[in-house]
Parts: C-alpha cells; structure tokens; sequence
C-alpha cells in the first residue's frame, strides 16, 4: 500500500461551459497536514465536493488508501472515513452540545455494525463517555448542556470539530475552519488543529487565513483558475514566482 492517505488523480470538474478543475493531481501523505489555497473561485470548494462525493468528476479518479471514492455516495465515503467541516457549521440547533457530538458517533455504530449483541458493545454510556472527552478537548465541555443554536459562531465551529474528531475519521477536510472567527478564536482553533496534528489524523485544510496555513501546513497545493500551478513546502510556496502572479492584487503569500 502507498503512503498515501489520499490520492487524486487527472480530476477535471464543468459546470456547463466553465471548467472549474482541470487535470488535478493531488497527493497527501497520512499524518501530514496538507492546505490548499488560491484566490476567490479557484476551485477550492469544488475539489473538497469531489473528494466527499457532493460532487461527480467529468474525469479522473480519488482514492483512499486503496479504496476508490469516485462514484460513492457522501454517506458511503463518510462511513470509509472521510469527515468534513464545512465553512457554515452543520450542527443540530435544537441539541445539547453533548447530543450534537453523540449523534456522528451513534450513526456510525449503527452503520458499522447490523447485529444487536454487537451493537450492545459500542454502549451509549462509552459514547457519552467520548463525547465529554472531545468537548473537553475543544474546550466546550463547560457547555455540554447547552443548545447549540444558543451558541457562538467560533463556538459552532469548535463543536463541529468535536462531532468531526468523534468518528475518528483517517481523513479530515476542513474548508475555513476559521472564516468569521475573532483572532483569538482564530489561535484557539490553530492550537486545537496542532494538538489533533499530533495524534497523526491526516488532514486537507482550505484556508484564505495565512497565518492559519503557515502554522498548520507541511505541505501547501495552489490552485488558481482550476488548476494547480505549485505545490511544496511553505517556504517553497511562498518564494514561487508563480503564486506571486496568481494572487497579485489580492491578498499577499
Ligand atoms: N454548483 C455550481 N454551479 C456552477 N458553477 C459553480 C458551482 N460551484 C462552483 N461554481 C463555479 O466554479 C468556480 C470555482 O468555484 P469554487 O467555489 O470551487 O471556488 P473557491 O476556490 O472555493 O472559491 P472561494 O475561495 O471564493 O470559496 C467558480 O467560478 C464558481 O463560480
């Protein structure tokens, strides 16, 4: 088996007459924190819908790990675990914090395991038992009971971190985990990034926040009008000419 976790390969995505990803090649390594980045419409968004399968390619082929994705439903690709916080937080309102990080978790059980005496197994208590420990981990567990719609942005988007970590994904796709986000919700999240960085959970991040992708990435993809035209190390992407181009007049690499 290769190492790695993740591997796109000749990826082209229309929408009617525009193409908004052309030839795509990505690869990350597990463990390793991989961002993608490039101006407004690049195509960001799009590659993060055909990795989950929101989205079907024109062409080309994801892999994870040996599994094909392409052409798996998002539920399928979910379950083979692939997990996604999305850049408005998909939470359950009307649920306590704790409901809310139990839920991924129970679905996931259900999903994986058909026989009663097995599902007996995997207890609710042991579930409630995780949950606290990931609210804990992001900093919520004060608020366990809490709604979640009663709740603040940043806080939203931490809680959907903890739903995402409870299904102990292999392959975790954050887009803006820190849009709308005060500097000091910001760093809180770059610090809870770092300390999930350390359990080894591979992760591909789309990321405007400069400060944010420089903390976090080992490995940095450009994307400009559909395409990537760099991919390396920060300090790689930093000092190519070409990334300069793509996002001159608009904010500064
Ligand atoms: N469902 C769709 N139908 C038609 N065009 C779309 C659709 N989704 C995206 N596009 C177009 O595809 C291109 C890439 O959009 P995408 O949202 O992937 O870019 P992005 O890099 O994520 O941008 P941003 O940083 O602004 O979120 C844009 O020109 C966009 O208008």
């Amino acid at each position: 088996m290769s190492d790695y976790i993740l591997d796109v390969t000749d990826v082209d995505k229309n929408f009617g007459g525009l193409r908004a990803l052309s030839d795509i090649n990505l690869r990350v390594k597990e463990g390793t924190v991989h961002a993608i980045i490039g101006p407004n419409g690049a195509g960001k968004s799009t590659l993060l819908n055909v990795i989950v399968g929101r989205l079907a390619p024109n062409r080309g082929r994801v892999l994870l790990g040996n599994e094909v994705l392409t052409g798996k439903h998002p539920y399928e690709i979910n379950q083979l675990g692939v997990a996604r916080v999305f850049q408005t937080p998909e939470i359950f309102p009307d649920l306590s914090l704790l409901q809310n990080v139990m839920v991924p978790a129970l679905a996931k059980r259900d999903g994986e395991f058909n026989m009663s005496f097995l599902k007996s197994l995997f207890s609710e208590r042991e579930i409630r038992a995780e949950a606290e420990h990931m609210l804990e981990d992001v900093g919520l567990i004060e608020h366990k009971e809490h709604l979640a719609g009663s709740m603040s942005r940043g806080d939203k988007r931490r809680l959907e971190l903890a739903m995402c970590l409870s299904q102990r994904p292999k392959l975790f796709l954050l887009d803006e985990p820190t849009a709308g986000m005060s500097r000091h919700d910001t760093n809180r999240t770059i610090d809870l990034l770092k300390r999930i960085k350390e359990r080894g959970m591979t992760k591909v991040i789309i990321e405007h926040d400069m400060h944010v992708v420089f903390s976090l990435a080992d490995r940095i993809s450009v994307l400009a009008q559909g395409a990537i035209i760099a991919e390396g190390t920060p300090e790689e992407v930093r000092n190519n000419p070409k990334v300069k181009e793509a996002y001159l007049g608009g904010e500064t690499v």
